[in-house]
């Protein structure tokens, strides 16, 4: 039983978040940006110097009555947003929003379905996960109500990183939750999962308890979230998620990101979305890839890729290396031989067969050292690694999307980073696809015979 002087505190905290509560819809409401707007471009008066007094005029103002037009914020402290979640933001860093956080945070906060396009690591995820917190708080979620949200994710490893995202978020609130993902055994999640308000998964993990688990109740769902959602929308997942979109009510807002998203109009009735925003910020950029990436193919004959990965890898020891082959059985083979011969830089591999376990400890390990690490494409989407200096392709990928998502595991969020691409005459015609005008990919082709490699591969 609580002691009464802890019931009291309890009782004068719910009346302090009903009075935020009532505030922010208020503020919400009132200054809510126009259907189809875009934030103008920031203002001198954006400058450091001046933006923090700024902020706390504008709250100042609001807790006056007096609502301004968040649309045109620049900070993430001038949203509307409860003080929980902005001390967790300053506290983990994020002061100024990025281009996509600008221009969907203020639609999504006001409850407008979402379509989010944005370049590779330019913290899409943020966008989503705010309005997830802040949706979940003016309604005063708690654990007795269940599942308020769901997070889609195409691996277990992007789900266990967008949870973690929210744990950060999100900390100062009292929300339950986390990433349904293979390691914890769906028996032990079976027994907790209704009482979680916020489910990050795969789509597969997510159908196993509509079919597995007693009484799995999404009926009260108010937000949906697929992240890298034109491949949660293609036609692998296509069974799953027409499952999910069954058993989820239609009244919902719903949110969608991806760095190559989707404009098939089937795709946006599936999900049946309500009059979205569509929000492209780099639509007009010369690129479809991140400004500070460097990218570079080579035309090489097939049984010379595996020479030119080595020679590669031997003249760059002191740098952090991805490098994408194809298959899990490519993955394995190159690890095991290059183990052999010692490059004299940490090689590692990673694979979708491996447990969850190893695969976080893995990527654990990459984040914190210079070393190699051979990966199928379970690493091409949404990973987000600090300092990676290259990225390497040996196997052609299998679309221009899953290019632009492999080099985008580089030169994330502000900083610099390089790609390289080992392509056979038989695989010219994906060069073709990359250097097409639509596909607005800068990439340099060394196309000198490949027995002249070595002065290249330096660089
Ligand atoms: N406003 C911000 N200020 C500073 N850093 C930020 C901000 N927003 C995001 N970041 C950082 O930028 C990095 C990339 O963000 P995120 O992973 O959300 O990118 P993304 O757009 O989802 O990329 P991808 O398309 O590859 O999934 C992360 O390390 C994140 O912490």
């Amino acid at each position: 039983m609580r002691r009464p002087q802890r019931r009291a505190v309890a009782k004068q905290s719910r009346a302090k978040d009903g009075d935020e509560i009532r505030l922010l819809e208020a503020w919400i409401d009132a200054g809510k940006p126009l259907p189809g707007t875009k934030p103008p471009p920031p203002s001198e008066e954006s400058s450091a110097a001046n933006a923090r007094v700024r902020a706390r005029d504008v709250v100042a103002k609001a807790a006056a009555g007096d609502y301004s037009d968040y649309g045109a914020s620049t900070r993430f402290d001038e949203l509307p947003l409860s003080q929980k979640t902005k001390d967790a933001l300053r506290k983990a860093g994020y002061k100024e929003m990025s281009e996509i956080q600008r221009a969907a945070l203020p639609h999504a906060l006001c409850g407008h379905d979402v379509l989010g396009a944005a370049k590779t690591g330019s913290g899409k995820t943020l966008a989503f996960v705010i309005p997830v917190i802040e949706k979940l708080y003016r309604e005063k979620w708690s654990q007795e109500d269940g599942v308020g949200c769901i997070i889609l994710s195409p691996t277990n490893d992007l789900a266990g990183q967008i949870w973690e995202v929210v744990r950060k978020v999100g900390k100062h609130h009292n929300f339950s939750g986390g990433a349904i993902v293979k390691r914890t055994g769906i028996e032990q999640e079976k027994e907790r999962i209704n009482s979680l308000n916020i489910l990050v998964c795969t789509p597969g993990r997510l159908v196993q308890h509509f079919d597995e688990t007693p009484n799995f109740d999404c009926s009260n769902l108010q937000i949906l979230v697929l992240d890298e959602a034109d491949q949660i929308l293609d036609k692998n997942f296509k069974s799953q998620v027409d499952i999910i979109l069954s058993q989820i009510p239609k009244a919902r807002q719903t949110l969608l990101f991806s760095a190559t998203q989707t404009k098939s109009v089937k795709d946006l009735a599936r999900v049946s979305l309500k009059n979205p925003e569509y929000i492209s910020v780099h639509e007009q950029a010369s690129t479809a890839t991140p400004d500070n990436l460097e990218q570079c193919a080579m035309i090489v004959p097939l049984e010379q890729k595996l020479n030119m990965l080595w020679s590669f890898i031997k003249r760059h020891l002191k740098s952090k290396i991805l490098v994408f082959l194809s298959s899990v059985k490519q993955v394995k083979f190159v690890y095991e031989i290059f183990k052999k011969l010692r490059p004299g830089i940490p090689l590692k591999c990673m694979h979708g067969r491996m447990k969850y376990e190893v695969q976080q400890a893995i990527v654990a390990e990459f984040s914190e050292s210079t070393s190699v690490l051979f990966s199928t494409d379970i690493f091409a989407r949404g990973l987000d690694i600090g300092n990676v200096d290259w990225v390497v392709q040996v196997d052609c990928p299998e679309s221009v999307a899953l290019y632009i998502h492999r080099v985008g595991r580089t030169a994330r969020y502000n900083k610099k980073g390089k790609s390289l691409i080992f392509l056979c005459p038989q695989e010219e015609r994906m060069l073709e696809k990359l250097k097409a005008t639509e596909s607005k990919i800068p990439i340099n082709v060394r196309n000198q015979k490949w027995n002249n490699w070595s002065r290249y591969l330096r660089m």
